[in-house]
Order: C-alpha cells, then structure tokens, then sequence
C-alpha cells in the first residue's frame, strides 16, 4: 500500500485523513506517529502561508514528501475571526471547547441571518525535491447558538449545515468526509497528486 505523510498533531484531521486517504488506496501516518517530531511554528498570515510552512519544513526533515493541513472557521460578523487563529482562540492549550465557547459569546445577540460562516482548509503538498503544490476547499454554514451532536472535533457542534439540517458534528464521519472543507481541498489535491509522485519517483 502507498502511504502518505500527514505533518499534523491534530487528533480530529489526521482521523478524517486516515478515511479520506483510504478510499485512494493510501495509508496515512501522521506526526502524532512519529515519537519527538518537531512543533512547526505557524508564522504566516494566511491559511496557504501556514500550510506550506508546515509542509515544507517536515518534507525537509523527512527527506520525503508530506501533506499539511492549515484550516480554520470564517465568521462573517466577526470580521474573519478565529481564522488563522481557529486552534488557538480561547489561549495556547487549544481547547476546542473553550474556543467553541468564546465564538458563542462573541456572537451573542447576533440574528441568525448574520451569522454565517465557512471552514476552511489549505493543503500543501511539498517534497525535498520539487515545488510546493497548494489546493484549498470551503464548506458554508451558520453558526447556531447552542452546540449540537458530538462527532467530529473543533468547532463542529456550533457548525450548521444549511442543506443536510444538521450541525457538523451531527453528520456521521462518511457524511462530513463527503462536504467538508477538507474533502473538498483533497479531491482538487487528487488529479495533482498521481503527476507529483511520478515526478517524485523519477527525481
Ligand atoms: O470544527 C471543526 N471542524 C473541522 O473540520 C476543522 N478543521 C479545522 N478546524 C479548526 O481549525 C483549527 C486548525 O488549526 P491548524 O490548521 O493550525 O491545526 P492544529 O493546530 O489543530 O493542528 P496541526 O495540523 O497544525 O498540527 C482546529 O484546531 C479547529 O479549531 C476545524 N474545526
Ligand atoms: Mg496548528
């Protein structure tokens, strides 16, 4: 089986890669594998920005080609918020819920019809040995004002998608790998991916 390398330490992501990749044919490894793998500081200022650096700075360490993953929930009535900043909104420790929790709070009051929002998800697929290739996807969606259903991971329970009646964390994990954000940016990566590992094999 081929495998690919997944440079995340995200629990949620490198699950719904391991199911997106399956279906391919591939076999995913992540960092969460790899015993001491480095934390790659995202310093860029947009999703495309981080996505490369993560990619390109564990391909170098690797000596092999990776894919990263830099996503992120758009709120309109925020400006845009959390963004880049999505994994990190409520502090440093990442905690999904308290991030949850604080976009509720700053959406208080805030009418359904003003409350739409997209996740977003880059990919980077970058080797030692050639260019960096990036391909994004998007997912639109409101933004409810209690959390509903407990699959998936981040800001899910809050996520309503308008068109299945259901909050993301609502849909079993076959049905969000179909409309995600990351299902999306993966299916446009796949007609790149086939072309990149031949000229992988022949570098
Ligand atoms: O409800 C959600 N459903 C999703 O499908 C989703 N995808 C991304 N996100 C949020 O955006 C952050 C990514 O930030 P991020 O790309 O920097 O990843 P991360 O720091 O968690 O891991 P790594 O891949 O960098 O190691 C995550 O932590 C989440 O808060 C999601 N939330
Ligand atoms: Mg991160």
């Amino acid at each position: 089986m081929k495998t690919v390398l997944i440079a995340t330490k995200n629990k949620g992501k490198a699950k719904e890669f391991e199911s997106l990749f399956a279906s391919k044919g591939y076999e995913v490894l992540t960092l969460l594998d790899i015993p001491n793998a480095p934390d790659v500081e995202e310093t860029g200022s947009s999703f495309e920005e981080n996505a490369v650096i993560k990619a390109e700075a564990i391909a170098r360490q690797a000596g092999h080609f990776v894919v990263a993953d830099d996503s992120g929930l758009i709120v309109d009535a925020l400006d845009g918020r959390p963004g880049i900043f999505s994994a990190r909104y409520a502090g440093e420790d990442k905690n999904d819920q308290a991030n949850l929790e604080k976009v509720l709070e700053e959406l208080r009051g805030v009418p359904e019809g003003e409350r739409t929002a997209r996740f977003y998800c880059s990919l980077a697929l970058a080797s030692p040995n050639q260019e960096t290739i990036t391909v994004a996807g998007s997912v639109e969606g409101l933004i409810i004002n209690e959390p509903r259903g407990d699959s998936g991971f981040g800001y899910d329970p809050i996520f309503f998608v308008k068109d299945l009646g259901k909050t993301m964390a609502e849909l079993s994990s076959q049905e969000k790998n179909k409309i995600s954000h990351r299902a999306h940016a993966l299916k446009e990566l796949e007609s790149l991916l086939d072309s990149f590992l031949e000229r992988e094999r022949l570098s």
